[in-house]
């Protein structure tokens, strides 16, 4: 069953692969319902308004696209490879890949050499637009997938692939040359130019997840004197909070800080003065 309701915000996000898991956990931690049985194909959240469709990931730009549902999640490369008319609306800061160019381990040093090649990709419409841009003539063979294995197989001479620790190449005696074809990631997109009713809620919900898991609420009491020192340190995203401690001559600091690097910033505060130090995980919030 699908809902019928006009007012309600429908999402599609990947079923499998890479990306399923982290777009479900991102959204729960949004506070939506997300599915608990891998088979479950809909899922609609009354309270909040939106109705999950879980799709493949490649098919989701061409829904999103297409009008057929308001927003989605799926990989850059794949929203690329599409052709949809979708836009990305924010990235989401999981599933980050380089899309690369790889052949036999000492074979290839340049994306020139490509002319004249097999190139053998899932990834067919990002290819074409690459060698299309560069002038270089070369066939691309579509593979579904485990495109590592063509060379080998004698179906094509070079690979353009997702790339994340790059074992798969390794395994595959393959390695990557020229320049990164595209960076991925995880990004939430619309269908261009259009912004569905309801959108802003759900992505001030994911900015307010993915600011809580890149930062951290930092608290200090430092003589009043260092304050202004202190708070150089540590501006907050807006202004730090600054209260008076019941202890003469001291005051206590509040604010966000990157949780990259936060260890570092509590040994200099220590070093101006300031004790009691603390720091504290933040769930969500709204900026
Ligand atoms: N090893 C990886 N690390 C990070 N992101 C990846 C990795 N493999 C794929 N992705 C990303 O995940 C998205 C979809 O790829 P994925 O492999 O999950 O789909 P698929 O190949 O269609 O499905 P499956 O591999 O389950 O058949 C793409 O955006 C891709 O960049
Ligand atoms: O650099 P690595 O960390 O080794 O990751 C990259 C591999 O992961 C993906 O494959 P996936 O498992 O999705 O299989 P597929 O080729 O069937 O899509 C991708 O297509 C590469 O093969
Ligand atoms: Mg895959």
């Amino acid at each position: 069953m699908t809902s019928t309701d006009p007012g309600i915000l429908r999402v599609a996000i990947p079923n499998k692969g890479s990306l399923s898991q982290s777009a479900s956990d991102i959204l729960r931690e949004c506070g939506y319902r997300q599915r608990d049985d891998a088979k479950q194909l809909t899922l609609i959240d009354d309270e909040n308004g939106v109705e999950f469709f879980y799709l493949r990931p490649r098919d989701i730009a061409l829904y999103v696209g297409e009008g057929t549902l308001d927003v989605g999640i799926t990989g850059r490369d794949l929203l690329r490879d599409s052709g949809a008319k979708a836009d990305e609306a924010m990235e989401l800061g999981f599933g980050r890949s380089r899309f690369r160019f790889a052949g036999p381990a000492g074979q290839f040093s340049d994306v020139t050499q490509l002319a004249g090649t097999r190139i053998a990709t899932s990834y067919t419409g990002v290819v074409h637009d690459f060698l299309a841009a560069r002038g270089i003539t070369a066939e691309v063979v579509r593979l579904d997938g485990a495109v590592e294995t063509s060379i080998q197989l004698g179906v094509a001479d070079a690979i353009a692939d997702v790339v994340e620790t790059g074992s798969t190449l390794r395994r595959a005696g393959l390695e990557v040359f020229g320049e990164t074809i595209l960076e991925s990631e995880a990004v939430l997109i619309t269908r261009s130019g259009e912004i569905p009713a309801g959108f802003d809620v759900f992505q001030r919900r994911l900015e307010g997840v993915l600011v809580a898991r890149s930062y951290v609420m930092m608290d200090y009491d430092i003589p009043t004197a260092a304050v202004t020192e202190a708070v150089r340190l540590t501006p907050g995203i807006e202004s730090p909070t600054v209260a008076p401690l019941h202890r003469e001559g001291w005051s206590a600091v509040r604010a966000m800080v990157p949780r990259d690097g936060a260890q570092r910033l509590m040994d200099a505060l220590y070093d101006l003065g300031a004790r009691g130090i603390l720091l504290t995980d933040i769930h969500a919030c709204r900026l």
